[in-house]
């Protein structure tokens, strides 16, 4: 049987996947992170008035001398605005965010403010015209578009959002992820099990994972090993309008690995299955109409590696985003081997040496159940097909799994 390289089974993958379109529209404060759907102008022009940038006082530089001897006429602060006209030889107490009162050309700082005896205000400084005065409109004016459909609404695009008076906002919807576990040994954790059991993990990686790309997310829990469980739990997800449906487990070629074949059934067209990748390499591809199938081997490791390789990249891919650059380069601490016609993903715990270089040290034991080292590990060190041995010291490309100073 010949294995479909890892790049070639991404590119089959990705051109499955059509970025999702319909939007809806949400609380300003429920969208971080979501892409607009049209572009966003601005309700209101910003700063709507002259605003001063200071605290001090509104002159006119007419008025900005060594002898002048400012009459004080009121004040303006935030959101209480001086009403009158400032005249020759007046001036108003001003605070940051206040209204720059009609007369005035220029804010004098207050630390270059003399306030004499007789309350008269003097100067040691003479600002020029417009000198710490905001102009109206300087951030956005009314009508402007400051956000482009397609935006990632980022904490900084959230604040103009709302600065705009946007108080909800059309986004695209998020991308509908289905996860199903399959396997009689399964139970979900705190549930009674008998001996041969274990717990159903994967499930959690992946919703995670899914969900830090913006999807959606569903767990249509654990199918047993019989066609007609797996039909029916398929067929239940797929009425929910999935965009993407993951299964984990059952993607071999053991008598109980159902799994294709109830896809099969159920009218998937098979685009590949099986990579030339380790661990992972069950890893199965369809679609069932609209809806992109992906099977995930069981193993855990191999749940999460092939979930990093692909799902990630076709979340990306479906919520129109880049997907996120894991890729880097890492020293390796011991020698390796040759490799074999799979590409190898090591787990490796990861570090910095005194030189701020990412160091990755794989695990002695590489076995695809093991959860233990996997989450221990910071980085996955990429062997190509047949790479050649390495020795210790020599650079490697890697997949970081989480920032290296994470604890
Ligand atoms: N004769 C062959 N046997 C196997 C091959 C092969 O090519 N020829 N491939 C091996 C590889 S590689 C992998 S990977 C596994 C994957 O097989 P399946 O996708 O069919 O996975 P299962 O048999 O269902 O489970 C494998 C293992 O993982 C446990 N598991 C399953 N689901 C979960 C879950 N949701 N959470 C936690 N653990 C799970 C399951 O109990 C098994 O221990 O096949 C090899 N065999
Ligand atoms: O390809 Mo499997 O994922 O080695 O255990």
């Amino acid at each position: 049987m010949t294995l479909l390289p890892v790049d070639a089974a991404l590119i089959r993958l990705l051109a499955l996947a059509k970025p999702v379109t319909e939007s809806e529209t949400l609380p300003l404060d429920g969208c971080a992170g979501r892409v607009l759907a049209s572009d966003l102008a601005a309700k209101l022009t910003q700063p709507p008035f002259d605003s001063s940038a200071m605290d001090g006082y509104a002159i006119r530089t007419a008025d900005a001398h060594a002898d002048a001897r400012l009459k004080l006429i009121g004040e303006s602060a935030a959101g209480h605005a001086f009403d009158g006209t400032i005249s020759p030889g007046e001036t108003v107490r001003i605070f940051t965010g206040a209204p720059v009162p009609k007369g005035a050309d220029a804010v004098l700082l207050q630390e270059d403010a003399v306030r004499h005896n007789d309350g008269t205000i003097g100067m040691t400084f003479f600002p020029e015209p417009r000198r710490h005065i905001r102009p109206r409109g300087q951030d956005f004016r009314e009508g402007e578009t400051v956000l482009k459909a397609g935006s990632v609404m980022t904490p900084t695009r959230l604040m103009v959002a709302a600065a705009m008076d946007h108080s909800s906002l059309s986004v695209r919807r998020r991308a509908r992820v289905g996860l199903l576990a399959t396997g009689d040994e399964l139970v979900r954790p705190g549930e009674p099990r008998a001996a041969s059991q274990i717990i159903a993990s994967n499930t959690f990686a992946v919703a995670t994972l899914a969900r830090d790309c913006s999807a959606d997310v569903t767990d249509f829990g654990i199918a047993r090993d019989t066609m007609d469980d797996l039909t029916g739990k398929i067929a239940a997800a797929r009425a929910t309008g999935l965009d993407v449906l993951v299964t984990l487990g059952g993607a071999s070629v053991g008598d109980h690995d159902l799994v294709q074949r109830a896809l099969k059934n159920a009218g998937m067209q098979l685009d590949f299955w099986q990579i030339a990748m380790r661990p992972g390499k069950p890893l199965m591809v369809g679609s069932l109409g609209d809806m992109i199938v992906i099977g995930l081997p069981g193993n855990p490791v191999s749940s999460m590696v092939c979930s990093l390789l692909f799902l990630e990249p076709l979340l990306a891919r479906l919520a129109g985003q880049p997907a996120p650059k894991r890729e880097a380069e890492v020293i390796v601490a011991k020698a390796l081997g040759e490799n074999d016609k799979r590409r190898d993903h090591l787990r490796a715990r990861l570090s910095r040496d005194p030189q701020g270089r990412l160091v990755a040290e794989p695990f002695e034991k590489q076995d695809s159940s093991m959860m233990n080292v996997l989450a221990q590990a910071g980085c996955l060190v990429i062997r190509e097909p047949f790479a050649l041995p390495m020795a210790a010291g020599e650079t490697a490309r890697a997949i970081l799994l989480r920032d290296p100073e994470t604890p």
